[in-house]
């Protein structure tokens, strides 16, 4: 099955690794999201600098570059993104199509912290956490948006998200009146 997902949510969420293991799954290729950004934008984040819309505009357009390519060639594919705004989300869903469905990991801040300060390995310091949840919005009402607990055990996860994008292969949601959002490069 030719899956067209994003693994969306805040920094430490466990979007990569559901990502990795859905891609797995479904036998299809896996897009770490975090390698798409711009030196700059991994320079702001490793010193502690919340990214704007400015500068996650051009990255959205990548990534949603992927998600159309996948589903032109109906390859599927599996983007690992935080998409923590509404606006960022309609983009995505403008430049994919309507066969793109979302995993939203969400839950606790706490867990949240202890897992980003467990990390030796990652430019993305803890003191972020707050700036990212600030900016994330709410998915609730958004009918392409399946939304788990991210302190779920692994197998759980996997298996509700493998059955939500099952279960919506075969519906069509459409996003013809998606609003353009200001500053976006596809006014
Ligand atoms: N379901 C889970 N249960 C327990 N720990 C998990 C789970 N999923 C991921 N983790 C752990 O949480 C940490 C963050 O996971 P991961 O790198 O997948 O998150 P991420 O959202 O991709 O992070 P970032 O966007 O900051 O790169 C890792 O140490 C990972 O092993
Ligand atoms: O939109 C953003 O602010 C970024 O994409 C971040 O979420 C990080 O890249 C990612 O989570 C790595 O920790």
């Amino acid at each position: 099955m030719a899956v067209q997902v994003v693994v969306m949510g805040v920094s430490g969420c466990g979007k990569s690794t559901l990502g990795r293991r859905l891609a797995q799954a479904f036998q299809t290729r896996f897009v770490e999201g975090d390698d798409l950004h711009s030196v700059d934008n991994v320079d702001r984040m490793r010193a502690g600098i919340p990214l704007q819309d400015e500068d996650r505009w051009p990255w959205l357009e990548r990534i949603g570059e992927e998600l159309a390519c996948a589903g032109k060639q109906d390859s599927g594919v599996v983007v690992a993104c935080s998409a923590l705004k509404k606006s960022y989300r309609d983009l995505l869903r403008r430049t994919a199509g309507p066969g793109l469905r979302f995993i939203h990991l969400r839950g606790e801040r706490a867990a949240l912290k202890a897992r980003m300060e467990a990390r030796q390995d990652h430019y993305m310091p803890a003191t972020l956490l707050d700036s990212q949840l600030a900016t994330l919005e709410p998915t609730d009402g958004e009918d392409d948006v399946l939304a788990l607990d991210f302190a779920s055990p692994a197998d759980r996860l996997q298996a509700k998200a493998a059955a939500f994008l099952r279960q919506s292969a075969n519906s069509i949601i459409t996003n013809a009146s998606l609003p353009v959002p200001a500053g976006s490069a596809r006014q």
